[in-house]
């Protein structure tokens, strides 16, 4: 079992109700599970919470079958657990390749190795050619499959992604929705949030929170 929560409950400070309440929910390794709810019903806080940015109030976290806490985030962040959010942040001046195998080069990996990895992940998710390019020249559909193989580089137990196609046209994000389900498959435990059914459609479960009186 690669991400487990087993009944989060969270309430903001100052908030009367919680926002979550008992929430359980796992995804086995390889496989995938979109959260939908309507906005402001809590999905980025379960993201949050579920990578390690935010201790529930009560519950519990598991990766790998390991209980962790917040306090094991900063280790655990970009290696056993891989974000994805809206805009992808990717480093403007250097290629699509560099961009993907950096966090691994920073840590010492080995260069010809790494490169490697990042050639075959970019083509997982559908580019191919001259990834030497630039990141500033690519288009935003192609900005956030670099950021798809970027975050799959370091073999992440989990990947938490936040509505990582709402920046993006429908058709554009339905095509790079693909391609992240597709590269995640049988690699990580895919959590992503959305508000597009047809692409919650992709996941192997669809789980749908509901609104809490929170406020
Ligand atoms: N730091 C905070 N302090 C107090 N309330 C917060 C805080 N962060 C979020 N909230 C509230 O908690 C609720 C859930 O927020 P959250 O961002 O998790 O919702 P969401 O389902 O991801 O929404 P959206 O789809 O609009 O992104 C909202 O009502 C929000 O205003």
């Amino acid at each position: 079992m690669s991400l487990a929560l087993d009944a989060i409950t969270f309430k903001y400070r100052g908030t009367t109700r919680p926002i979550l309440a008992e929430i359980s929910l796992e995804v086995p390794s390889g496989t995938s599970v979109a959260l939908m709810a309507p906005s402001g019903a809590g999905k980025s806080t379960l993201l949050s919470i579920a990578g390690l940015l935010l201790a529930p109030d009560s519950g519990s976290v598991a990766i790998n079958g390991t209980r962790r806490s917040v306090r094991d985030g900063p280790v655990l962040l970009g290696k056993e657990v891989g974000w994805i959010l809206q805009s992808v942040n990717l480093l403007a001046r250097r290629s699509a390749l560099d961009n993907v195998a950096l966090p691994r080069l920073a840590r010492g990996a080995r260069r010809r190795n790494e490169l490697s990895h990042a050639e075959e992940l970019l083509g997982a998710v559908g580019l191919h050619g001259d990834l030497q390019r630039p990141a500033r020249k690519y288009s935003g559909g192609e900005a956030q499959r670099i950021g798809v193989a970027r975050a799959l580089m370091s073999s992440p137990a989990v990947l938490i992604a936040d509505e990582p196609t709402a920046n993006l046209d429908l058709a554009t994000a339905r095509d790079v929705a693909r391609a992240l389900f597709g590269a995640a498959r049988e690699r990580t435990a895919l959590l992503i949030a959305t508000h597009d059914e047809a692409i919650a459609s992709m996941a192997d479960r669809v789980i749908t929170l509901e609104t809490s009186a929170a406020l």
